[in-house]
């Protein structure tokens, strides 16, 4: 049975770890960040002085008068999928469930600012210099978190930040603004999810949400970064504005040579009777810049580049699920 059929869901801890003071706090926060990147995979980070809670508002707000813009406007900058650049609507089909996502979605990154991936629409001409430093603060406190994973592998403090240089051209790291359409009315079929059951494929994923605007799900239980969850449980994780839900993903999953777990994880489509509206969440992927190598310290995996990792873990999800049938959504 493939991920996207599982529908049990069962509360489990997703530890919440506070990150004010960082720079006094550090070793404490250093212990609880790293239990929870081996034991749960998924943990929610409260109390960072940046991005505050007004510049995440701010962002919202911004995100979503974009997201309002006509079809025609938003086709100007388009997804091009060698890059992971740009605006797509109901196109990112997910090898769980073989259909496509029910969002539209804006692919960003920062060494590219300005050119033209980035909207330029006059009706918002705050937006670059608004999503550059909203950029930067949630990428200053990603290295923060992937300081202390480093050192837990034994790699110098700023290993990772050496690996994530965002101001290099082949950098990937890439901000994602999600909008889920509204769908007030409709009920759609058990195997169409606003997101179907994915991993992420980069280190670290800061994925922040808007209180009330539930329905992000996660799938414990994954042992090696090549095996497919098939837990039969998923556990809810409530939207709070402010906090940063992080996760762990696939590359840092073989970085760690399977240490630090990802986890699938999907956003549920609300039936009728439920909220339906609208739903609205920004996520920043941590990827490592193409020619770095993915050498865990125990040498478990083959080394790779991190170009050839994302390749091969598309390339692997396919063929998996390919296998077992999952492709034939039911
Ligand atoms: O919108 C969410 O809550 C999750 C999004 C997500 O998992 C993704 O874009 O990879
Ligand atoms: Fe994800």
């Amino acid at each position: 049975m493939g991920v996207g059929a599982e529908t049990a869901t069962k509360e489990r801890k997703v530890p919440k770890i506070s990150v004010h003071n960082f720079a006094e706090r550090k070793d404490e926060i250093a212990k609880e960040v790293v239990r929870a990147a081996e034991e749960n995979g998924f943990f929610i980070l409260e109390n960072q002085e940046s991005p505050s809670v007004a510049e995440i508002e701010e962002m919202f707000a911004l995100s979503e008068r974009y997201f309002s813009l006509p079809v025609t406007k938003k086709s100007e900058t388009p997804f091009i999928k060698a890059e992971n650049t740009g605006w797509e609507t109901c196109s990112q089909v997910r090898p769980s469930t073989g259909l496509p996502d029910q969002k539209e979605s804006l692919q960003l990154q920062y060494h590219r600012l300005g050119d033209r991936t980035w909207p330029q629409d006059p009706s918002i001409p705050e937006f670059a210099q608004t999503v550059a430093p909203f950029m930067e603060k949630t990428h200053a406190l990603s290295m923060n978190i992937l300081s202390i994973f480093a050192l837990a592998l034994g790699f110098p403090e700023d290993f990772f930040v050496k690996a994530h240089d965002v101001s290099r051209t082949d950098a990937q790291s890439t901000l994602r603004l999600l909008h889920y359409h509204d769908i007030t009315g409709n009920q759609f079929p058990s195997s169409y999810w606003r997101a179907g059951p994915h991993t992420d494929y980069d280190c670290l994923t800061m994925l922040f949400q808007k209180t009330g605007e539930d329905g992000l799900e996660i799938c414990p239980g994954r042992e090696a970064h090549t095996s497919f969850g098939t837990g039969d449980h998923w556990t809810p994780v409530k939207a709070r504005t402010g906090e940063v839900v992080c996760n762990i993903g696939d590359m840092l999953m073989a970085w760690s040579d399977d240490r630090f777990k990802s986890l699938y994880h999907r956003v549920r489509c609300p039936g009728v009777g439920e909220r339906q509206t609208s739903r609205y969440s920004i996520a920043y992927f941590n990827q490592a810049n193409k020619d770095v190598e993915i050498r865990g310290p125990l040498g478990k995996y083959p080394v790779l580049t991190a170009h050839k990792y994302i390749l091969d873990a598309i390339k692997r999800n396919y063929g998996e699920f390919e296998k077992v049938g999952a492709l034939t959504a039911t």
